[in-house]
């Protein structure tokens, strides 16, 4: 059984006469990485106040390892770390000094727990120059050494990859999933980016308006089972005709001479040899898997993605 890291129950947030949140409910997993996910405005950084104690619940209650963090905050706070803003870091020290500053604030926190942070994150080898000249992605990395500096069971990330150029999410996503297999820790990202951070989660919740729209396992939608969708462009061909030419019971669309077929990936060499042995001539053909995207676009209604 996986060990419940947080679990949001009932959740709701007002302000004034407005309701930001709205009874959300949702829990996280140790060692899963969580994409919380949702247009501008949604209420993602709303929620993860809440969630490490910046603002207040109005209705509902966040337990984190089953202590609640309105009745329990100083036992439930002790196993979060977060970045909720761009992570504070003094750009005329060092990243070793940056971390040490921050580690005297921690009470119990070891030179061996500095190391280990550092190693997590991968940034041994630029930890002696001056952090004014890291890169933003770097800036990141020490910002997240400095959140698990404690050893939290959960590190929340607020949008880590706004403003970071491809490779930086690279980094990120590689040093965060670490992070949750050899440590356990239950990690939430949120973002406004799907593709951004799609492959480095293993599940979301999808946000809208306040309101939890969806959760989604990531893994199962990359499944070699899944539903493949493959664009081929042929000479003039009715659609039922190439239907009867593949021998497979399929959905397919045509537009003017490409059809789109909704085939499992290991059914894709029998229908194109298909189509060869009955003389069509085929000018390309192409995949777009039936991607988390599609299902994202379905559930909002409106182009998030970026
Ligand atoms: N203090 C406040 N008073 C009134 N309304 C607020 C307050 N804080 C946030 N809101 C509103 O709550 C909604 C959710 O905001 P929130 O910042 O949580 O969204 P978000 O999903 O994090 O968006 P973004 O990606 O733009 O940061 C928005 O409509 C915002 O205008």
């Amino acid at each position: 059984m996986p060990e419940i890291a947080m679990q949001l129950t009932n959740v709701s947030k007002r302000i004034g006469k407005k309701e930001i949140i709205k009874d959300l409910s949702f829990s996280i997993n140790r060692g899963e990485v969580f994409g919380f996910i949702g247009p501008n405005g949604a209420g993602k950084t709303t929620t993860i106040r809440m969630m490490v104690g910046l603002m207040k619940i109005t209705e509902g209650d966040i337990h984190i390892l089953g202590k609640s963090i309105k009745s329990d905050f100083k036992q439930a706070i002790r196993e979060v770390g977060a970045i909720v803003e761009n992570p504070e870091l003094y750009p005329f020290l060092t990243g070793a000094q940056n971390l040490k500053q921050y580690a005297r604030m921690i009470p119990g926190v070891t030179q061996k727990d500095i190391d280990e942070a550092v190693r997590l994150v991968g940034m041994e080898k630029a930890l002696n120059e001056k952090v004014g000249r890291y890169s933003l992605g770097m800036r990141q990395r020490i910002g997240i050494a400095q959140a698990i500096l404690h050893k939290p069971s959960i590190l929340i990330l607020d949008e880590p990859t706004n403003g970071l150029d491809p490779a930086g999410i690279r980094e990120i996503r590689q040093y965060i999933r670490k992070l949750a297999a050899e440590k356990n820790v239950a990690v939430i990202i949120s973002s406004h980016l799907l593709s951004e951070i799609e492959l480095m989660c293993d599940r979301i919740g999808i946000i809208k308006n306040g309101e939890l729209v969806a959760t989604q396992d990531v893994r199962e939608n990359t499944s070699s089972t899944t539903q493949t969708l493959l664009q081929v462009e042929m000479e003039a061909t009715p659609l039922d005709k190439a239907l009867e030419i593949i021998n497979e019971k399929t959905t397919a669309a045509q537009t003017n001479n490409k059809i789109t077929f909704e085939i499992e990936k290991e059914h894709i060499p029998a229908l194109i040899s298909n189509l060869v042995e009955q003389n069509i001539l085929i000018y390309e053909v192409s995949v777009t898997k039936s991607t988390l995207e599609d299902k994202f676009f379905d559930l909002i209604g409106e182009n998030v993605i970026g």
